[in-house]
């Protein structure tokens, strides 16, 4: 009787506006893997300090709170969903007061390890923190996205990919994407990102890093598609064949 492979994990991290959704759910869609946005756990948990009065600058009064939401995440790369106490949490968690607050929040130390044990145990396919339809479905994997899973979240991933671009070609992909909905022009999305950027880069505790093992893979002059299909190859690569 033959075995069935060990679930592959890939972990994809890097900057903001660098491709890390996009590639990372067409990855996941082209792969049969689930697919995880550790960024959206991040801004749900920031969205729920916001709409309980928990004042994001205080770091003492974030970590006492970040035990309380319950947030589960649903990993089809179709269809990737996250709810806070039940609520669909997808469309607020975007919101420019959410952007603006995710980084103080995420750097707090208890809000961090409440998290990573969530991601962990959803890479692990088990109940907390995941969509019970997840839990149930036979899987062949995940793709994490995010800012610390090749580093801190899961160190042994099968495989890790660093996305980089340079900050304008990714505030052109971003002010492509807020048009019409915003009037932040190119030079404000520019320095809103390299302003988060340097939060997260810069904070104690699990920052946004490359880790040793991981391929870096510029994104500046490709394409989606392009990303995609080198992402796509390196998991290939690494799984044995048969
Ligand atoms: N290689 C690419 N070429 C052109 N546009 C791209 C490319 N990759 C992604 N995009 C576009 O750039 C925008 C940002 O991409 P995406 O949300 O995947 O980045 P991200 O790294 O996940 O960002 P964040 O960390 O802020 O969530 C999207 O509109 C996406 O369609
Ligand atoms: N693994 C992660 C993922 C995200 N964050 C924080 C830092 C980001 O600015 C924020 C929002 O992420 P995005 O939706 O832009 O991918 O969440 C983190 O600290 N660690």
């Amino acid at each position: 009787m033959q075995t069935a492979p060990a679930p592959v994990i890939v972990a994809i991290d890097g900057p903001s506006g660098t491709g890390k959704s996009s590639t990372s759910k067409a990855v996941a869609a082209e792969l049969g893997l689930r697919y995880l946005d550790t960024g959206a756990q991040y801004r749900a948990i920031t969205w729920w300090m916001l709409s309980n009065g928990i004042d994001v600058a205080d770091p003492t009064a974030v970590a006492a709170a970040a035990g309380k939401p319950v947030i589960v995440s649903g990993t089809d790369p179709a269809r990737p969903t996250i709810t806070v106490d039940g609520a669909d949490a997808a469309g607020p968690i975007r919101t420019q007061e959410v952007t603006a607050a995710v980084s103080a929040v995420s750097a707090v130390a208890e809000v961090r390890g409440r998290i990573t044990e969530l991601q962990r145990s959803i890479a692990a396919g088990t109940a907390e923190g995941t969509d019970p339809a997840d839990v149930a479905a036979p899987s062949r994997g995940i793709v994490v996205e995010g800012r610390d899973i090749g580093t801190t979240v899961l160190p042994d991933a099968d495989l890790k990919v660093f996305l980089t671009a340079s900050p304008e070609a990714r505030a052109a992909r971003r002010s492509g994407e807020l048009r019409g909905k915003d009037s932040a022009d190119l030079a404000t999305t520019r320095a809103a990102l390299l302003k988060r950027d340097a939060a997260d880069s810069g904070r104690k505790a699990s920052p946004l890093k490359k880790a040793d093992d991981a391929v870096e893979v510029d994104t500046t002059e490709l394409t989606l598609e392009q990303v995609v299909e080198c992402v796509v190859t390196l998991v290939r690569e690494q799984q044995p064949a048969g």
